[in-house]
């Protein structure tokens, strides 16, 4: 499976939700969109899903010598946004119901729904209406709900939402199984650390157009993320010495004689070192990279866009 989409854009009414917006994902990747509320995550994933059509640009898939212009159904494993299960249906009945949909025979189905249940430790509540559930398990069920099928390719809107800091790391491991069981996986998600361990590739959007792209290397290395190095001198040098120096945003102090500096925007780094080999010699200079929450913040700031992670 293999995802071209060449500069598709998408308006709704005066909106602009999607503006000549490319990017390519290939078969068995993790692939992220990010960007904050009403960047146009959903739009996009609308569009690959075939609810939508572009009104310019293109989608192209590939899978096993075929090509279509958006995710064929019986691809395609699916979380939208408004999620929709039956409320007063058990969670067997549910996911039973849905993996026959898909054509699955009900003991291979009963198989897959064991072993997804298994590991988001539900197994015991196959019998509860889905409605008795926390939001958290509902979010679960309907994972498995997209996945029981063993499509080709997992689109997963919101996948961690709702869900506490336990749990949101057992859907990390839910996505590395996916990943290792072949399976193309797209997420939506506003939560970094999450993404960062995951995600092969990934797209920050912002009002409808990408801000970044790449892998977390590439984006660390486009990124304007806070350039933080820590540095320790051979004499005493004061705090009050290196908040004086142009060079620096910020100082912290570590151990003795040892700081944790944060570097004005557009200087480089050999103009800080001389400025700080002014005051006295370096023992230690380690640069610092940013994560990809910082990264994500200081694209929202440079681009002068409201943050909300
Ligand atoms: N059906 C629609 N009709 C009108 N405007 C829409 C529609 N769907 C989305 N929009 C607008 O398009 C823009 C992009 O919305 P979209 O839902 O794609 O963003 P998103 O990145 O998924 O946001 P979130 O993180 O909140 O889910 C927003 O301004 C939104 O209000």
């Amino acid at each position: 499976m293999q995802l071209i989409v060449t500069a598709i854009s998408k308006a709704y009414a005066s909106v602009q939700a999607v503006k000549q917006v490319s990017f390519q994902i290939d078969s068995g990747e993790i692939f992220a969109l990010l960007g904050p509320n009403g960047a146009g995550k959903s739009s996009i994933i609308r569009m690959l899903v075939g609810m939508t059509k572009p009104d310019s640009g293109s989608i192209m898939i590939s899978y096993q010598d075929q090509q279509f212009d958006h995710v064929p159904r019986r691809l395609l494993g699916y979380l939208p946004e408004d999620r929709g299960l039956y409320p007063d249906k058990s969670i067997e009945k549910n996911l039973l119901y849905l993996a026959q949909l898909h054509g699955l025979s009900k003991s291979v189905a009963l198989q897959e729904m064991d072993y997804w249940l298994g590991e988001f430790e539900l197994l015991e509540r196959r019998h509860d209406e889905l409605k008795q559930l926390s939001k958290g398990n509902q979010q679960k069920v309907q994972l498995i709900a997209a996945v029981l099928h063993k499509p080709a390719l997992v689109i997963l809107d919101e996948p961690f939402s709702g869900l506490d800091p336990i749990n949101q790391e057992k859907v990390v491991l839910f996505l590395q199984q996916l990943k290792q069981r072949g399976m193309t996986v797209i997420l939506s998600a506003h939560q970094m650390a999450m993404v960062e361990k995951l995600a092969d590739h990934m797209l920050l959007m912002a009002q409808g157009q990408v801000v970044l792209a790449g892998t977390l290397q590439q984006i660390q290395q486009q990124g304007q993320g806070p350039r933080e190095m820590k540095v320790g001198f051979n004499s005493a040098v004061s705090l009050e010495q290196l908040q004086q120096l142009p060079a620096l945003l910020l100082a912290q102090p570590l151990q003795a004689n040892h700081y944790m500096l944060t570097l004005v925007n557009d200087v480089g780094v050999s103009e800080c070192l001389k400025q700080l080999l002014a005051l006295a010699e370096l023992t230690q200079v380690e640069m610092q990279t940013a994560d990809l929450h910082q990264l994500y913040l200081a694209a929202m700031t440079k681009h002068n866009l409201q943050v909300t992670v």
